[in-house]
């Protein structure tokens, strides 16, 4: 049979080329590339071919051939949807309600978020790409599908007369100097150029730098002046942190407690509390609060992220507002530079609080805001030395703080005018220059310094504090949002007809009070004790409010503050229990007759000690402590106390064990009697008795005079080197 002859094109390429995709194989029945790789290869590397007149005569492989502005559909196919996973809506409607609660809930936490399908959440709108969010005022069920029963576009209200009220009421609340889009006449006056220190902290180097921390940090605390929460508080980052990593962990830590009243601070933190968790705070290596709390609340973080080598922790906050003192007092050393000027961190660095937990320091960065170039010198973000005219400022500082503060601090009884007080500061201090005019600018950085400092008495009050006269005693805390509600529903009584109006009054008063149960609660929650902050200035009775503490202290949690840095402690506490216990046993085996008596008192007020101490280690595991510090007096005390004992009994046990020896050994030597020492034994007793640290192994196995004391030669040796000498 003759084979039919192939007389069309070949589709096979036989060439050799490294670039043809049906090339033959090579000599291990293998090419290096295989086909697909080859294929996009030459995709890439196709040029398209244009005739003299740049007309497209071959275009791309997969080029678009429809001339521009053609409407065109994609092709309807059933790839489109594959590998998608379908549910229904309602099912995703739930998600999103219990997604949001949780995401509204500053004390929950979505863990694992890539997981989840958290885009479904995060439906933004996009001023290129909005939508009608119809599902936000609407359920599907009313919207969509067979029972729809919605006919026409939603408006938030329902007649005309009532979009006419609204129109009238976004008018009276209209305000001019806000509106930006306004188009204002050139006046030819123009604002002068902010001095470039008034930008301090707004570089963006800086945002760089407080990007990097944020970036890096699985929890990132936001430290805030307690004298002024709000005003170093940056909301803009918050809602940054809130909209774009959701997933990292805000806490506030209100700082510098020590120099505000402490009911103060326990209201900025029950207020602050409602919307991330906050800790007050006063960084100190020495006389610190808030630390075990701190570094407690940072344990439970990292054991949230246990799937996670380790947390990294970052501090953010307005310059000057004591981050980098924070981090010291974790770390209870100066590992971080402090310096009352602003600015003092340049870069952003990582320090290691433990194992598991690393602390990044950020350099303080000033978030965008219409402060006044005074607010800003205020606030502590420049540096006093830097300002050229600082005399400007001090009748800002005379508004802000009291005048018996102001009449404390500088002695000075009275002012009519800032200028009047700081020429009587300069003539007080003697700040003058030549022929006895006072010097101004200088008394005027003296007063910035110390404000910044925090030497003059001064904070702001939380919202909603009433110290209107008969109220000075008790001030009320009302909550933002329930100051506005309230308000609301004040105005609506007032609104409302007589007729009828008694039952909604009682509903009313129902939900005022509701409201006031909520606030208690939030107190009752507060868990930190307050009572315990060293308030540093002295402020008048007007500004002192008697704190409740024993209402709101957790016994754990106040000892807790004491130390929790220390992790070794509780190890040297078991280390010295084995100690005792094995000097006791020791002790007990050697033991002769003639003293038992006495080493069995030692014995038994040693169990005493012992128990006590492993009662101490007991309750501190139940309560999760792993660090704990028995104050070094008492830990001193009981054991020198003890040892002294066992010291003397050992003595003379050994004492009677070497005399009876002896007798046995060498019958010409006379006993000593036992109620009077020899000089060297009273010696060796007050030595003892001096031991301080009892129960570190070091000393008796390192100690020269101890290695010698605890080699024990047999006497007979002993002898006989003493009678080659
Ligand atoms: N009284 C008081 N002073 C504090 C406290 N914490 C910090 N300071 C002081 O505030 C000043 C600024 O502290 P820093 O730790 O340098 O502040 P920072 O936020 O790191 O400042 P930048 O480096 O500018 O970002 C220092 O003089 C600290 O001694 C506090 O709790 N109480």
């Amino acid at each position: 049979m003759v084979k039919a002859k192939f007389k069309g094109k070949s589709s096979i390429n036989p060439s050799n080329s490294s670039s043809n995709p049906d090339r033959v194989k090579g000599a291990g029945g293998n090419n290096m590339r295989d086909r697909a790789t080859i294929k996009r290869l030459n995709m890439y590397r196709q040029k398209q071919r244009c005739n003299s007149r740049g007309k497209v005569i071959k275009p791309l492989q997969y080029q678009n051939t429809v001339a521009s502005g053609t409407v065109a559909r994609v092709e309807p196919n059933i790839k489109w949807f594959a590998n998608t996973r379908v549910i229904k809506q309602s099912s995703l409607q739930k998600f999103q309600e219990e997604m949001h609660a949780v995401n509204k809930d500053p004390y929950r936490v979505v863990m694992r978020q890539s997981k989840l399908p958290m885009s479904l959440l995060h439906d933004r709108i996009k001023a290129h790409n909005s939508k009608v969010h119809i599902l936000d005022t609407e359920t599907f069920e009313t919207t969509f599908g067979p029972k729809a029963q919605r006919k026409r576009p939603t408006l938030s209200v329902g007649e005309l007369k009532d979009l006419a009220e609204q129109a009238e009421v976004s008018t009276q609340s209209y305000n001019a100097e806000k509106d930006r889009d306004l188009v204002s006449e050139d006046s030819g006056v123009k604002d002068e150029a902010r001095e470039d220190i008034f930008k301090k902290g707004q570089s963006k180097r800086i945002w760089g730098e407080l990007y990097k921390v944020i970036d890096s940090s699985d929890v990132v605390i936001q430290v805030l002046d307690a004298r002024d929460p709000m005003g170093t508080r940056s909301q803009s980052i918050e809602s940054y942190l809130k909209k774009e990593k959701p997933w990292k962990h805000l806490i506030f830590v209100l700082n510098k407690c020590d120099l505000i009243p402490t009911w103060v601070t326990k209201r900025w933190v029950a207020m602050l509390s409602q919307e991330y968790p906050t800790l007050a705070f006063h960084a100190s290596l020495t006389n610190s609060f808030g630390k075990g709390s701190l570094i407690q609340l940072l344990r439970q973080f990292g054991k949230l992220h246990s799937d996670k080598k380790q947390i990294s922790v970052g501090f953010i906050g307005y310059p000057n507002v004591g981050k980098s003192s924070v981090i010291n007092t974790l770390r209870s050393k100066k590992v971080c530079n402090v310096a009352p000027l602003a600015g003092e961190t340049k870069v952003w660095q990582y320090i290691t609080l433990m194992r598991r937990i690393f602390l990044i320091d950020c350099p303080g960065v000033v978030y965008p805001s219409d402060d006044s170039e005074t607010d800003i010198v205020l606030k502590g973000v420049v540096q006093v030395e830097k300002i050229r005219c600082p005399e400007d400022h001090i009748g800002a500082v005379l508004e802000r703080a009291k005048a018996e503060y102001i009449q404390k601090t500088y002695r000075i009884p009275s002012w009519s005018s800032a200028e009047d007080f700081l020429e009587k500061l300069a003539f007080r201090t003697g700040k003058l220059l030549k022929g006895g005019e006072p010097d101004l600018p200088t008394v005027s950085k003296m007063v910035l310094n110390d404000w910044q400092r925090g030497r003059i008495p001064f904070f702001v009050k939380p919202p909603g504090v009433k110290m209107d006269e008969e109220n000075k005693a008790e001030p009320m805390l009302e909550m933002p949002e329930m100051e506005t509600k309230n308000e609301e529903l004040e105005n609506r009584l007032e609104a409302q007809d007589v007729e009828g109006a008694s039952s909604s009054q009682q509903d009313d008063q129902k939900q005022l009070s509701q409201n006031k149960e909520e606030m208690q609660k939030i107190f009752s929650n507060l868990k930190q004790n307050f009572g315990k902050i060293n308030v540093a200035p002295e402020f008048s009775e007007e500004d002192l409010v008697p704190v409740e503490i024993s209402d709101i202290l957790d016994p754990s949690w106040s000892e807790d503050e004491q130390d929790e840095d220390n992790e070794e402690d509780e190890e040297q506490v078991k280390e010295q229990i084995e100690e005792q216990e094995k000097e006791k046993s020791s002790v007990s085996d050697s033991a002769s007759k003639a003293e038992k008596k006495s080493i069995l008192e030692a014995n038994e007020e040693m169990d005493e000690k012992i128990n006590k101490l492993k009662h101490f280690l007991d309750r501190a595991k139940s309560k999760h402590f792993s660090a704990i510090r028995i104050p070094k007096g008492l830990s001193e005390k009981v054991f020198s106390e003890t040892i002294a004992k066992q010291n003397g009994a050992k003595n003379q046990q050994q004492k009677a064990v070497n005399l009876g020896k002896k007798r046995k050994a060498l019958e010409d030597e006379e006993p000593a009697p036992p109620t009077k020492l020899k000089s060297k034994e009273r010696r060796r007793l007050e030595r003892a008795q001096k031991v301080k640290k009892v129960g570190v192994r070091y000393y008796e196995t390192h100690n020269v005079k101890n290695k010698n004391k605890n080699k024990k030669m047999p006497l007979d040796g002993k002898k006989a080197k003493r009678a080659k000498r």
